[in-house]
């Protein structure tokens, strides 16, 4: 079975005005079908950097990746997004926010919108469809984003801090409503958190990038917890406690030399 998402020894270079930064560095790294794959590491290291690579919105400065078998070239036509800032349309509704995608796909509207009203359902938001998003809370918002990622039914989930902006107990709900969501019909998931417990909470493997400059993994921890998972509870049984020590342990000089170099970058 090919890799959903295979980077293979992918290294990215940006140009500046005070010479050229390589972000990230020969990095190899799968995730396989069906499998939810988080990638933690100190501010700055590379992690957003590698998520637009895979979704093919960055062309790595050398290494290739390959989605199930096939060279990636352009956008990843597979590849749905959820970032952590808010990319819903003001000025459509919560319902027309999540048609939007098979819009523009050319599907007739009137299945476009039985489709998003059964999305709607899904992620808690049945009666909603006729809200504007500045009429919606933060957590109502990202279920509408799940919702119209989930729609266009990718093979492969992309999420960049998804959640960040919410506060605790938010999150903590949108954090299990995705994780039934996945179980559901498992899609791929690569997904991108500052966040070591939600990383954990959520996974079945954990990799764990170097500081920058040259990032690279230096860690890629299986997750052996048990599903269906309560990502409140689970935090509490003492194998995660024990994965979290080592890979705590594993990351925790990374973290302060990434924002040693982060401050002195800002300061240089
Ligand atoms: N287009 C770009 N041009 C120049 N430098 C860039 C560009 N994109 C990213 N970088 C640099 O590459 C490094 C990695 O950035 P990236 O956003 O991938 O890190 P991150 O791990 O996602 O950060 P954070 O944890 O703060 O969200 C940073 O030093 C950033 O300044």
């Amino acid at each position: 079975m090919s890799a959903a998402v295979l980077f293979d020894k992918v290294t990215c270079t940006f140009a500046g005005k005070a010479g050229s930064y390589t972000a990230v560095k020969d990095v190899s790294l799968s995730i396989a079908e069906g499998e939810f794959v988080s990638v933690v590491g100190p501010t700055g290291c590379g992690k957003s950097t590698l998520l637009n690579v895979a979704a093919g919105l960055l062309k790595p400065s050398s290494g290739s990746v390959t989605t199930f078998g096939e060279p990636l070239a352009g956008v990843n036509r597979r590849a749905g997004y959820m970032f952590q800032s808010e990319a819903l349309m003001p000025w459509r509704s919560c319902l027309d926010n999540v048609t939007a995608g098979l819009e523009f796909r050319g599907e007739d509207k009137a299945t476009a919108r039985a489709k998003a009203e059964d999305w709607l359902g899904r992620v808690g938001l049945a009666g909603f469809g006729d809200r504007y998003p500045h009429q919606l809370s933060g957590g109502m918002r990202k279920r509408t984003s799940l919702a119209q990622m989930l729609i266009l039914d990718p093979k492969i989930l992309l999420m960049d801090e998804p959640f960040s902006a919410l506060d605790i107990q938010t999150r903590q709900l949108m954090e299990n409503e995705l994780l039934e969501l996945w179980s559901a019909n498992r899609k791929s998931v690569l997904f991108i958190t500052h966040d070591l417990e939600e990383a954990i909470s959520l996974s079945d493997r954990v990799v764990v990038l170097s500081a920058g400059p040259a990032t690279h993994p230096i860690g890629d921890f299986v997750i052996d917890l048990p599903r269906p998972r309560d990502v409140s509870e689970i935090r509490l049984s003492p194998r995660f406690i024990e994965l979290h020590d080592r890979i705590w342990h594993a990351m925790k000089d990374e973290v302060l030399k990434g924002y040693q170099q982060t401050k002195n970058r800002v300061i240089a």
